[in-house]
């Protein structure tokens, strides 16, 4: 008898393999934003993405949703959602569908909702758009999902305008209308980084709630480690568009194994001391390739990370480390 190991694995609702994104210059080779990325996704589980300003988070959210800014190009790589391959989600004759199969959340949700139409008019418009709903069935789901994140006396706020709601409220409002359609994959960038502390953590709660409630796969994007130690199953550290590590929550803050990842912890922890333990004297100019990307901020670096760029490679069960010298044990 055959055992079909296939078969007892999850199909990821989203796979990234290889993909890289580069934007060309003029008289130099080009700028390389993203660089190999890999990962994947399951149904209901969480990915925190973190990293610096201009690690390229955005930009990767971007290459999923079809819309990469600024003349980049997505140059390697194969995306699938569900098991299916897709390329350009704009496309008229692509399968699978922005807003309704994978969809994003941003940080200003005010903008994200159209001022002159009232809550329940652009939940129902989405709805109807993407599911074949009547009117009468699309506007009873509408006051679903405004009851599902939460919003108090549903009922009158489907006839309230964007500008009669909290910041708090209406990112719920946007959170309804990204599930809305039950979409396999909900990215969030930065969604809260704009509301009060309190408010962005009900909101995150929420939001957790929402896609483990609906096995729904979410790609949570944050400047903010504090945010993946609360909410997520997976962290993954984007460093200059590459991933230097990706491990389970539980292990990564237990035992972070990148040097830049201690880095990002040490901010977290709110420790001067082991940050300073971790910065490195900068070097005056930046090592030419092949050479590790973190090299030149890097404590641990040796000649070898100059001469060789590090693999992501498996430290330990479950756990991907860009490295030659990881902090391991
Ligand atoms: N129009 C463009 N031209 C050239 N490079 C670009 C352009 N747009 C983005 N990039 C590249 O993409 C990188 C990543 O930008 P991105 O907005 O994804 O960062 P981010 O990680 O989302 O940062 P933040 O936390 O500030 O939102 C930039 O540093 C730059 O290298
Ligand atoms: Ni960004």
């Amino acid at each position: 008898m055959t055992i079909h190991h296939s078969e007892t694995l999850i199909t990821p609702a989203l796979q990234l393999d290889h993909i890289s994104v580069e934007y060309p210059r003029y008289g130099e080779s080009p700028h390389v934003a993203i660089r190999d990325l890999s990962l994947t996704i399951a149904p209901g589980e969480i990915l925190a993405l973190v990293g610096e300003t201009g690690a390229g988070k955005t930009l990767l959210a971007r290459t999923i949703m079809g819309a990469i800014p600024g003349g980049g190009d997505r140059t390697t790589g194969e995306m699938a959602y569900n098991g299916r391959p897709f390329s350009d989600l704009g496309a008229s004759d692509s399968p699978i569908k922005p807003a309704r199969d994978i969809s994003m959340i941003v940080s200003n949700p005010r903008r994200e909702l159209n001022p002159v139409l009232t809550v329940g008019q652009q939940i129902t418009n989405v709805i109807r758009h993407h599911l074949r709903l009547s009117a009468k069935e699309a506007q009873h789901r509408a006051l679903e999902m405004l009851r599902a994140v939460s919003i108090p006396d549903p009922e009158r706020r489907m006839d309230a305008y964007p500008h009669e709601l909290s910041g708090g409220m209406a990112q719920r409002v946007v959170i309804a209308i990204a599930l809305a359609c039950d979409p396999g994959l909900v990215i969030s960038d930065d969604a809260t980084s704009a509301l009060d502390v309190t408010v962005q953590l009900q909101v995150l709660e929420l939001l957790q709630k929402m896609v483990s409630g609906k096995d729904v796969a979410a790609l949570v994007i944050t400047r903010d480690i504090a945010i993946a130690a609360h909410f997520c199953d997976r962290v993954a550290i984007l460093y200059e568009g590459e991933l230097v590590e990706v491990a389970p929550r539980e292990a990564f803050f237990d035992r972070p194994h990148h040097p830049y990842s201690i880095l990002l912890m040490a901010a977290f922890a709110h420790s001067p001391e082991l940050r300073a333990a971790w910065t490195a004297e900068p070097l005056s100019s930046d090592p030419p390739r092949p050479a590790c990307s973190f090299a030149h901020r890097c404590v641990r670096r040796q000649s070898r990370c100059f001469s060789e760029a590090p693999m992501l490679r498996t430290t330990a069960d479950n756990r991907l480390t860009r490295c030659h010298f990881p902090v391991e044990g």
